[in-house]
């Protein structure tokens, strides 16, 4: 019953629309119950009196008519308002989640994996939402109608054989509550398997060709069959627990029939019950079976929905620090765009040495900075950190109030959809002369004026028809567009031929105009006597230009010879 205090906020919020579900539901088991009493007047009636005519018996049919399509229609009302309040639970909690995940940086994705965030986004979802749309009306239902069968049973038939009727339910209860402790852990055994599963396959498929070039498609296909045996392992254990549900409820229902049976026939035979009031009971007995069964679906639905719910909970809860040009609190120096002081360096979650040195950079409007360093000296890691991307205990970074970044990272992010749709993702409404200025920029116009279709060319997921060059322009010409005021790009001219270098440095200097900021980091280290400042990761981080980084006899003069653009 805990998940119904935990999704409590959302039935608060549908409040009226769930007190209708209950007097619904109420109306209609009272309209239900009805039936048997009168049936049972009635043969009463016939037994003391042979010859019933057909006017004493249509208005009783007529009034158990009505009571039919009176009980029809409330239980349609309910089931649709219920059904349609747990398509709002689905849809809000959807909404938050993938909201959620958009605010998360690159190490929540690398924590949860894509296949395990869909696992949470559908399955999970999906037994949450069906633990308020059918766990209500197990738990409504089934308690209003057995109580109300209980109150009839006890008050206008034999309040002795009621208590026999309630003698077997003491066990039932106890059953239920096991099967459900049993099946909250399992079911979270599932969902992380499901979880597992969907990892794999996800894998699988994004890799697909370079598996297949390397001959791995064999034992990633192992992985995927083990993964898949642990699946159904899980479930086949869940649905060992989901079959008990059924045959207890059963067999309790079997053991009150019974004992109706022997008790209601010494009862008629010592005359403290008539035949017809025996035929009532028995007929409302049936009605206990529903709600038996009910109470058990009740169990099953809750324990995997409140399994479900703390898993998105989990997820939910993990926080990242609020991005400072969020918090509207920013004692910066008019300047500058962008600081960050990291007075102990830096170092990633899980790892026992710094990624980063010591170190203060600050980025004013105007400034085109490299960032060199040898391989793996943290040239990512500090755009990552200046993007808010990586967390860090110390003082965070402070981007400039409103400051818009653009990063263009290594691993590009290219959508399936026409070129004109992946260049305009972050400016929707971005007119056709604006596009071209900005793929003029970034030297990837002419290319796609060859192309057929030009920029309504389509491209398929990942970018795939276009060259490595050319995903590494059009993602400077998608940052260029989006109007941002400080440009990330994470060492994205790796694919392009020294000429084409050479023009997009000048085009990006020209772009910069005083309004905007550039930080580069590039292998290329030719390219860099083209920005204003080098900062060089090392222990010391020199942070200079060309000219005088040069004099300073560092590993960047050591190594700028070799790498001309
Ligand atoms: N997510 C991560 N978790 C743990 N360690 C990481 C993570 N990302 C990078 N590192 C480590 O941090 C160090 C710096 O990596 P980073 O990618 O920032 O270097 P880099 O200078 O950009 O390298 P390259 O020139 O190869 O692009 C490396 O030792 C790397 O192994």
């Amino acid at each position: 019953m805990a998940f119904f205090l935990e999704v409590g906020w959302f039935i608060r919020q549908h409040k009226w629309r769930y007190l209708t579900i209950v007097l619904a539901i109420i109306t209609a088991s009272i309209c239900s119950l009805l039936p048997p009493l009168m049936i049972a007047k009635l043969v009463d009636k016939v037994a003391l009196q042979q010859n019933l005519g057909w006017a004493e018996l249509w208005p009783t049919l007529a009034q158990l008519l009505l009571l039919a399509f009176a009980t029809y229609g409330l239980r349609y009302l309910w089931r649709l308002c219920l059904f349609s309040s747990a398509l709002e639970l689905e849809r809000q909690l959807l909404l938050k989640l993938y909201g959620h995940c958009c605010n998360m940086p690159a190490a929540f994705f690398r924590r949860h994996g894509t296949g395990k965030l869909l696992n949470h986004l559908n399955a999970d979802i999906n037994l949450v939402s069906q633990g308020v749309g059918n766990g209500v009306i197990f738990m409504v239902d089934a308690f209003v109608m057995s109580t109300l069968v209980v109150i009839v049973l006890a008050t206008q038939l034999n309040a002795l054989l009621t208590v026999c009727v309630l003698l077997p339910l003491p066990i039932m209860a106890w059953a239920l509550k096991r099967y459900g402790k049993q099946m909250h852990d399992v079911s979270h055994q599932s969902q992380q398997a499901l979880g597992n599963y969907y990892q794999n396959i996800e894998h699988t498929l994004s890799g697909m060709q370079v598996l297949k070039s390397h001959g791995y498609t064999q034992s990633q296909q192992a992985k995927v069959t083990a993964s898949l045996e642990t699946l159904t392992h899980a479930n086949i254990a869940q649905s060992k627990i989901e079959a008990k549900y059924e045959p207890t409820t059963s067999l309790v229902a079997a053991a009150s029939f019974l004992l109706t049976l022997a008790v209601g026939s010494v009862l008629v035979r010592q005359g403290h019950m008539s035949l017809g009031e025996l035929l009532a009971f028995n007929l409302y007995l049936g009605y206990l079976i529903w709600p038996m069964n009910a109470f058990g679906f009740l169990f099953n639905t809750l324990a995997l929905a409140s399994v479900s719910l703390q898993r998105v909970n989990h997820v939910l809860n993990e926080k990242w620090p609020v991005a400072a040009n969020d918090d509207g609190d920013v004692s910066m120096p008019e300047a500058d765009l962008l600081e960050i002081h990291l007075p102990q360096g830096f170092k990633h979650e899980n790892r026992d040495t710094n990624a980063l040195h010591p170190l203060l950079f600050t980025l004013s409007k105007g400034q085109f900075q490299g960032i060199v360093g040898p391989i793996g000296s943290g040239k990512s890691s500090l755009l990552q950190l200046l993007l808010g991307q990586l967390k860090t205990e110390q003082q965070p970074c402070y981007l400039h109030a409103n400051a818009k970044v653009a990063y263009v990272p290594q691993e590009l992010a290219l959508f399936s959809g026409s070129l004109k749709d992946n260049l305009t993702l972050a400016k929707q409404d971005a007119t056709m002369a604006e596009i071209r200025q900005a793929c003029q920029l970034a030297c990837i116009d002419q290319d796609i004026q060859l192309l057929p279709m030009g920029y309504n060319t389509l491209l398929t997921e990942s970018g795939h028809g276009l060259s490595g060059g050319q995903k590494q322009r059009l993602s400077i010409a998608r940052a260029i567009l989006s109007d941002a005021e400080v440009l990330l790009l994470d060492d994205c001219f790796s694919a392009l031929d020294a000429l084409t270098c050479r023009q997009l440095m000048v085009n990006l200097k020209c772009w910069l105009n005083d309004e905007r900021a550039i930080v580069l980091t590039s292998s290329r280290l030719g390219l860099m006597r083209h920005c204003d400042s080098i900062l060089e990761l090392s222990e010391r981080n020199h942070n200079l230009p060309h000219d005088a980084l040069m004099a300073q006899g560092t590993w960047y003069s050591l190594h700028v010879g070799d790498k001309e653009a």
